[in-house]
């Protein structure tokens, strides 16, 4: 790595790819924000807004931002490429890096899901692709408001496969930290058991605060938890613990009262009250979702061992359906989600 002065190419300048790469701007690293349309005007005309839970609110000015549409001025002089697109766009991106990319660039995924470090890999042979994961939510200010924002709005932070020497000490900056890990692989599906949650915020259009301070809905994750445990201890699949609980207990905490589990997971509640999932931004949009990626992980998983998944099953059968409506997220009720007593 070429330390401080490696030029950093933003692989999809969405929420993660503005708060990530916002953040490192700030601290004045080369980066190029690779984007579209709306969001390649937006840091063009009236620059960055990068702000979190902490307290920082800081600007990256229009004119110290390089923003471009054009994957071959974005990706050309990049040492290290963070793919921030959605699961979807994998496949897309990783033709795009191949065919301007250098094959010396460092290509990190910091995408949900378990598949798409792994997909990046078999389409860029012979190049370093390593894993990675954002632990915190970040919300994107609504189109229109400018300058464009990305605030974290949860903590947490990124976890990165080691062994690229000087990679951390170049992408762990001031509002961003940034740990290398061994096993990441077991990172992944921790981090995809705490993304099974992300379908029930889309599905009830509730702030993440406010839907996991309720038990009922807890319930119903604490099911999907369980689902995917059973499907990931067949496949001899050990989840990393990413957070103060070990995944095993998550199920039995979840279903807590919600005054108990208001206190066993104080920083799992340390929110903003805007804070939603990125499910739901693109339910939201009417874009199609990563419910392929997360729940359908665990359908995949579990089919291997014939392992039943009835719930994350209609979960993903409900989000499907919010797909093709494209009227954004259907405000349902515990039961509607469950198939519980007052669904019919
Ligand atoms: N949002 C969050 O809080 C979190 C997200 N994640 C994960 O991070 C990943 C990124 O999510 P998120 O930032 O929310 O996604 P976004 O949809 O906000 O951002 C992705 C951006 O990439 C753009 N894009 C897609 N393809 C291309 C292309 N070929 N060239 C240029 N730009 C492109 C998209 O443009 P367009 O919209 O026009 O398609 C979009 O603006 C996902 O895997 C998600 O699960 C993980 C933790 C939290
Ligand atoms: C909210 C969070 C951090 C965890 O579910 C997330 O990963 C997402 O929004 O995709």
């Amino acid at each position: 790595m070429g330390g401080a002065t490696s030029t950093i190419a933003i692989a999809g300048a969405g929420s993660i790819g503005c708060h990530v790469g916002g953040c490192l701007a700030l601290a004045g690293r080369k980066v190029v924000f690779l984007g579209r349309g709306r969001v390649v005007e937006a840091l063009r005309e009236s620059g960055l807004r990068v702000s979190d839970l902490d307290g920082r609110d800081r600007r990256v000015e229009a004119q110290a931002i390089s923003a471009t549409d054009d994957p071959a001025t974005a990706l050309r002089d990049a040492d290290v490429i963070l793919v921030t697109v959605k699961s979807g766009a994998t496949g897309e991106m990783a033709g795009l890096i191949a065919a301007h990319g250098r094959p010396e660039a460092v290509v990190v995924s910091l995408q949900n899901g378990v598949d798409n470090a792994d997909r990046l890999r078999a389409a860029l042979p012979g190049r370093r692709v390593l894993t990675g994961m954002v632990m915190f939510n970040v919300v994107q200010s609504p189109d229109g408001e400018t300058p464009l924002r990305a605030h974290r709005a949860s903590q947490g932070e990124v976890m990165i496969d080691d062994g690229v020497d000087g990679l951390v000490g170049l992408l762990d900056v001031d509002g961003l930290a940034v740990e290398a890990r061994a096993d990441m692989k077991a990172v992944q599906w921790s981090k995809l058991l705490m993304n099974l949650n992300n379908a029930l915020v889309a599905l009830s259009d509730l702030p993440l605060a406010r839907q996991l301070a309720d038990r009922s809905w807890r319930a119903i994750l604490a099911a999907e938890i369980d689902e995917a445990l059973a499907a990931m201890r067949a496949a001899g699949i050990a989840p990393a613990r990413i957070t103060g609980l070990p995944p095993s207990l998550l199920p039995k905490v979840l279903r807590l009262p919600d005054w108990l589990f208001g206190i066993l997971a104080r920083r799992m509640l340390a929110i903003d009250p805007q804070a939603r999932s990125s499910m739901w931004d693109d339910v939201k949009r009417g874009r199609p979702t990563e419910i392929d990626e997360l729940q359908g992980a665990v359908i995949r998983l579990a089919k291997q061992a014939g392992i039943p998944t009835p719930l994350n099953e209609r979960v993903t059968a409900l989000v499907r359906q919010a797909e093709a409506a494209k009227r954004g997220p259907p405000g349902l009720t515990p039961d509607e989600v469950s198939g519980g007593p007052r669904s019919a």
